[in-house]
């Protein structure tokens, strides 16, 4: 469990980036930030991590505040995914993943053959293990990242925009994975975002920010959708968009969802 307590952070400058935040992540789930550049997500994320400390308040992790941690150790401890995978363009694939296991003290051969079960758990060949970042797609990369943050089977993992740089289709697949990756290993997830739909596909929990780290809006994605607490929420997640307002229609006896467009988009399952 993630606990931010009434954080502040205040850069050389004339607002803060968050002030006064405070947010429960539980174990075992994900939670979406999502909000316009600047309103305060990354630094959120990277004060669990310590790559940022906060000005006021304090993080908990598991009832234990991350400042009496060890920098260092606390961040080869959680698991960390960045928009532009952050590999190590110099290294193999392999030991990209394997580097933070052997450093934590796991023997080379092991951590190598960890990180290739790792690959494939992420929908990558092994084979691709003997590459350099710079011989694989975006998605690929992207995947290689995710392996990395898991190899030290970490119980957090941090994701800031992970799948900010790929295309759509490869951005979807991604997302997929992802979510059934989340299946298997129900890690505690705080995700960043600006992108509303991937939030909502994403998260148990969504936390609609504006500038200053403020917090608009938190619920479920449904809860969301469903009461929108005032007009910048409603604005951001675009509740009033066609393809957000859904009605049915009848058709041989089958009830069809068509959206604010009059467009078809799925049926009902009998
Ligand atoms: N190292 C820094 N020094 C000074 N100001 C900073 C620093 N890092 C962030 N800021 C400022 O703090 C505010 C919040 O930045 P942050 O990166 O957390 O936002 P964000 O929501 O993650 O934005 P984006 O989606 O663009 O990454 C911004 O106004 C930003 O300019």
């Amino acid at each position: 469990m993630i606990e931010f307590e009434s954080v502040s952070k205040t850069y050389p400058g004339p607002t803060a980036a968050v002030s006064e935040f405070s947010l429960t992540v539980p174990s075992h789930r994900t939670v979406v930030l999502v909000g316009s550049s600047g309103s305060g997500k990354s630094t959120l994320l990277r004060m669990v991590n310590r790559m940022v400390d906060p000005t006021g308040g304090r993080v908990l992790i598991d009832d234990e505040d991350v400042r009496d941690r060890d920098p260092v150790a606390l961040r080869r401890s959680i698991g960390y995914v960045l928009q532009n995978g952050g590999l190590m363009p110099h290294w193999t694939v392999l030991d990209n993943v394997a580097t933070v296991p052997v450093l934590t003290g796991t023997p080379k051969r092991q951590a190598r053959l960890a990180a290739k079960e790792l690959l494939e758990r992420v929908g990558l060949d092994p084979a691709m293990g003997r590459r350099y970042p710079g011989q694989l797609s975006g998605g690929q990369q992207q995947r290689v990242g995710v392996a990395r943050a898991l190899a030290t089977d970490p119980n957090i993992l941090l994701m800031d925009e992970p799948f900010g740089a790929v295309d759509p289709i490869m951005r979807r697949e991604l997302q997929e994975e992802l979510l059934r990756l989340q299946t298997e290993l129900h890690k505690t997830i705080l995700f960043v975002t600006h992108d509303i739909d991937e939030a909502f596909l994403l998260g148990d929990e969504v936390v609609v920010l504006r500038e200053g780290g403020q917090i608009a809006q938190r619920g479920t994605p449904a809860e969301i959708l469903a009461a929108p607490a005032d007009d910048f929420v409603r604005g951001f997640t675009g509740v009033d968009r066609a393809e957000r307002t859904l009605s049915t229609m009848e058709v041989d006896g089958r009830t069809i969802a068509v959206d604010g467009t009059g467009r078809p988009v799925g049926v009902f399952a009998p």
